[in-house]
């Protein structure tokens, strides 16, 4: 087709194009006007009209919002029809003043077709036309046609819109894909909003952003149901939230609440992952009872017994008669530690009565009823005082780090930890070490049991009041809230306490229950985890999305078992994905390779877009590897635009053979980790264990990477990114580099999966540098 004729029909689009932008100008006016009046109304001043003002500010500034977001590429699509309509699909829906349609929203009904029509199942369109826009310029087009029976006259433009959008350059690293979604994904976002969405697939198969069309799609179909109570996406870290949330609003969508498994929680942020042999033991559902036992055991600090003096009887409860009144007080209230005190003291009292009248008091004290005797027990300094340390108001932080005393927690334990996983939990859970990921789980739980405290301090000042305030102390962090000046305030009940946790925060109004909840990278999520996330979504409908080739989670069975729990019975509707679209083909083929490794017989996702850039995969001695990592850079400024990310192993120090005490935090948040030769033969390429052995070998990679990251890319632009294997879930990048993978193959028992979502990160270029040859000759089958 010579470019005269396409040029014309680009042209033509361009009027319609033009129309459609000028009216939404007029849109844009219309509400900007509105807003206008909202205020002019509030000047008349009444109750009334101010809550009408604020509804109608409220409703006009979203509509301007939405709005704004549409300005860029406005119109993206156009349907022709068998009957001849011309339909244009865009990011917002736009209508003449007399309701005729210009523009249809992506998400309505009637755009449908635009996603769903295939040669084979045309749904009545002929031409599906894609039109790519710089701002409100048309700059190209690209033409699907899907009943060429019907085509007369209609001219056809480029040879299939797909295939060339994705070999278009990327802007930034990623983009909302409403031009181009197809029909697998489109049946995902677009799956009916009563039930529970399963999306499973491989690397680049578009599941997250398939998740994000979809919360998209629901908020505009279904606004007042999930836009009042909310929706929660979250992802495996900040770096992918951020990464995400520029998505959304691109979606004309600002109203989610975008969080990361560390920062679920108020008021404490997880700096730090755990091993994976920590994280096992504290994700695993065990945990839950060990934790119950812990929050209803008697407390560090408080005493073996109490005396109190009635009548001149001294009357005195030892330890054995105190945790009978305390496991009755639990079995009672049912949990909520906190809120059970007023009845502790209550039967604390009753206990006390009743030895007083066991040890022959009520003869000694003729006459003594048992009011009085309360009365006066009640009265007691020395009951007062023992009462506040025997059932104190208790924090989740602080019963956490009761725990790093190894003999509280092995108390705690009964059957469910070892002796060995004691001392590995007690050590990491001592006041200086960071908090993990796995950590913000347990804190979850913990405040879950402890329920509310009967009655609180807090600030004085109502703007700056601490939800999570008790006595004037947070009681996640243990820092001192608000003024200081303390004013009693009742907290009753959890629902209450989730209320007043709702805040703004980027604008995003935040909850803890939640109506939709989005869980990406879900493979990864521990059976703690499922229940954090389960609580804040006991009336929620579901979107799932996971890959489980890429779970570092060794026991994913209990994993799913919790899971199951957390979704509860509503019926599930499950998809699968199947295209690659992100990695190129060549790049495609390295991760299939690491996939048969790690999940031997298992199925990639097809990749689509070749690039003609084969891989590099290059054998570097360890001592050169900065030298290495920084000419591969050099080398990949010149060849991409975009970003490039540095892949390291775990930050990881210390010997193979590691004992509880020598898992250590160190100063920059990491974990001290042990490495080599867990690795077993099964999982080793080609049958042996890389490397020399612990002893021996020199600084890995990995540690020298953990203690060099910013030096190694120092110099470098920013869009050059150097993170761990663990940060780069999810994430995605123009061309990747890959430190060591033979380390981070030995890194965990699921270190060649976590490899297999280094080498599944880019989208154009990869380069891999390994001290091992073997892995070269694994990973590189270019040819000569
Ligand atoms: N229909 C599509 N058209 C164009 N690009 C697409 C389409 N679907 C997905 N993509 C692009 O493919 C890339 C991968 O998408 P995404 O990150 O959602 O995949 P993923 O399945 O979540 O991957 P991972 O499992 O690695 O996290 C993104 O850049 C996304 O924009």
């Amino acid at each position: 087709m010579s470019s005269a004729v396409k040029d014309q029909e680009i042209a033509a689009e361009q009027e319609r194009v033009d129309v459609a932008y000028a009216r939404l100008e007029e849109m844009r006016e219309d509400a900007k006007n509105m807003i206008k009046e909202g205020y002019r109304q509030a000047q008349a001043g009444t109750k009334a009209s101010l809550v009408d003002r604020d509804a109608m500010v409220h409703q006009a500034a979203l509509r301007v919002q939405a709005l704004n977001i549409a300005d860029d590429g406005l119109v993206f699509g156009r349907l022709d029809l068998t009957g001849g309509e011309a339909r244009y699909v865009g990011r917002v829906g736009v209508r003449t003043r007399d309701h005729d349609s210009l523009v249809i929203d992506w998400r309505a009904p009637a755009a449908e077709a635009f996603y769903q029509a295939t040669p084979e199942d045309p749904r009545e369109v002929i031409r599906r036309r894609v039109l790519h826009s710089r701002g409100d310029r048309v700059i190209d087009i690209e033409d699907d046609l899907l009943d060429p029976g019907a085509a007369d006259g209609l001219t056809i433009v480029g040879d299939g819109a797909f295939l060339a959008s994705l070999a278009r350059t990327r802007e930034g690293p990623m983009r909302d894909i409403v031009a181009t979604i197809q029909r697998e994904q489109d049946e995902v976002i677009r799956a009916p909003a009563d039930g529970t969405v399963i999306v499973r697939g491989g690397p680049g198969t578009g599941k997250t952003a398939v998740a994000l069309h979809r919360v998209a799609y629901l908020l505009f179909r279904h606004r007042r149901r999930f836009g009042s109570r909310g929706v929660l996406i979250v992802g495996p870290n900040p770096r992918f939230t951020s990464y995400i949330r520029r998505v959304l609003p691109s979606l004309g969508e600002g109203s989610a609440t975008l969080r990361s498994l560390g920062d679920l929680v108020e008021g404490v942020t997880a700096t730090a992952h755990d091993t994976p042999e920590l994280a096992a033991v504290k994700g695993a559902g065990s945990m839950a009872r060990v934790l119950r036992r812990a929050v209803t055991d008697h407390p560090p600090g408080a005493a073996d017994s109490v005396t109190v003096v009635h009548a001149g009887v001294v009357v005195r409860l030892d330890r054995s008669r105190l945790d009978r009144v305390r496991q009755n007080v639990h079995r009672r209230s049912r949990g909520n530690v906190n809120t059970a005190r007023g009845r502790a003291g209550e039967q604390l009292v009753d206990a006390l009565w009743n030895r007083f009248v066991e040890i022959g008091g009520l003869s000694d004290a003729a006459g003594t009823k048992r009011s009085e005797f309360a009365a006066n027990i009640r009265d007691q300094r020395t009951f007062t005082d023992f009462l506040a340390t025997w059932w104190p108001v208790r924090r989740p932080l602080d019963v956490l780090l009761s725990l790093g005393d190894a003999q509280r927690l092995s108390s705690a334990a009964g059957r469910d930890l070892s002796g060995h996983q004691v001392g590995l939990l007690a050590a990491s859970w001592s006041a200086e070490a960071a908090r993990t990921y796995q950590d913000v789980a347990l804190l979850d739980e913990i405040d879950n049991l402890l329920g509310a405290p009967p009655r609180t301090w807090a600030g004085a000042n109502e703007d700056d009041e601490d939800p999570y305030a008790s006595d004037g102390i947070n009681i996640f962090t243990g820092e001192r809230t608000g003024s200081g000046q303390p004013a009693m305030r009742e907290l009753t009940t959890t629902i209450e306490r989730m209320e007043r946790a709702r805040r703004v925060d980027d604008g995003v109004e935040e909850s803890r229950e939640y109506a939709h909840i989005v869980v990406d990278e879900a493979q990864d999520l521990s059976p703690m985890q499922w229940r954090m996330l389960g609580r804040r979504g006991r009336q929620a409908t579901w979107t799932v999305v996971e890959d489980p080739a890429q779970s570092a989670w060794e026991d994913l069975d209990a994993s799913r078992q919790a899971m199951d729990a957390a979704l509860g019975s509503r019926a599930r509707r499950d998809f699968a994905l199947t295209t690659n679209y992100r990695n190129s083909v060549e790049i495609a083929d390295v991760a299939a390779r690491v996939l048969t490794l790690a999940v031997p017989g298992a199925v990639p996702a097809r990749a689509v877009r070749a690039s003609g850039y084969e891989p590099a995969v290059t054998v570097t001695g360890s001592g050169d590897l900065a030298d290495a990592v920084r000419e591969a850079v050099t080398t990949l400024l010149d060849q991409v635009e975009g970003t490039i990310g540095v892949i390291v192993p775990l930050a990881v120090t210390g010997p193979a053979e590691v004992a509880a005490s020598a898992v250590t935090p160190q100063a920059d948040g990491q974990i001290a980790l042990p490495i080599g030769d867990q690795l077993p033969r099964s999982q080793s390429p080609a049958g042996t264990r890389p490397g020399p052995p612990a002893e021996s070998r020199p600084e890995t990679a990995a540690a020298a990477s953990g203690r060099d990251r910013r030096a190694l890319v120092a110099g470098f632009p920013d869009r050059v990114q150097v993170l761990d294997v663990l940060e780069a879930k999810g994430l995605e990048f123009d061309a990747a580099v890959i430190v060591a993978p033979e380390e981070v193959a030995v890194q965990s028992p699921r270190g060649l999966r976590t490899l297999y979502v280094a080498v599944s990160r880019a989208t154009q270029r990869l380069t891999v540098l390994t001290a091992d040859p073997h892995w070269r000759d694994l990973l590189d089958h270019s040819p000569a």
